[in-house]
């Protein structure tokens, strides 16, 4: 008999690998982000990546981040973040006690929608808009709801996947 492989990713690396693949359908050619959602016993329940909502097309929309275009518009008032629709995107019920895995830390609107979800625990990669007023709302909130955060630690464990 053989014994079982040791070399298997841990269920952090699984949750915030599957997160990262996510992002990767965004669209944002800025920054890309990629969440998901995780019951108490390890389960998927939902996931998503930041991009225009249905209807909504990317060829039409603009990616701009600052209003430096003939239509004078950025990407922010029509992106929907990664974290939002993860939530959104769940259609089995309740999200109360579950984990997000994200790939950046939430800004404070999501993190509205993460407390009111009933979602426990933040486990965020990057934070690489720390101490932006939204941010610094984002973990008051966060603290004042007792939502638990924990920065990822990265196990620099490369997953490569031939598709
Ligand atoms: N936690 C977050 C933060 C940001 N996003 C989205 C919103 C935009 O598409 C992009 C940020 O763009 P940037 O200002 O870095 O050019 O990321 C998200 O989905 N979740
Ligand atoms: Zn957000």
């Amino acid at each position: 008999m053989s014994a079982k492989r040791s070399d298997y990713i841990s269920w952090d690396e699984y949750f915030m690998g599957v997160a990262h693949l996510s992002g990767m359908r965004s669209k944002d050619p800025n920054t890309q982000v990629g969440a998901c959602i995780v019951s108490p016993d390890n389960k998927i329940l939902s996931m998503g990546y930041n991009g225009f909502p249905k209807g909504c097309s990317d060829d039409e929309f603009p990616w701009e981040r600052e209003n430096d275009n003939d239509r004078n518009l950025t990407k922010y008032p029509f992106v929907t973040h990664s974290e939002l629709n993860a939530i959104l995107n769940y259609r089995g019920g309740s999200l109360e006690g579950t984990k997000l895995y994200v790939s950046l830390f939430p800004c404070n609107e999501c993190a509205k929608a993460i407390i009111q979800a009933g979602i426990r625990t933040v486990v965020y990669d990057s934070d690489k808009y720390e101490g932006t007023p939204s941010n610094r709302a984002a973990k008051r909130m966060f603290d004042a709801a007792g939502v638990n955060y924990v920065q990822y630690r990265k196990t620099g464990r490369m997953i490569r996947i031939e598709v």
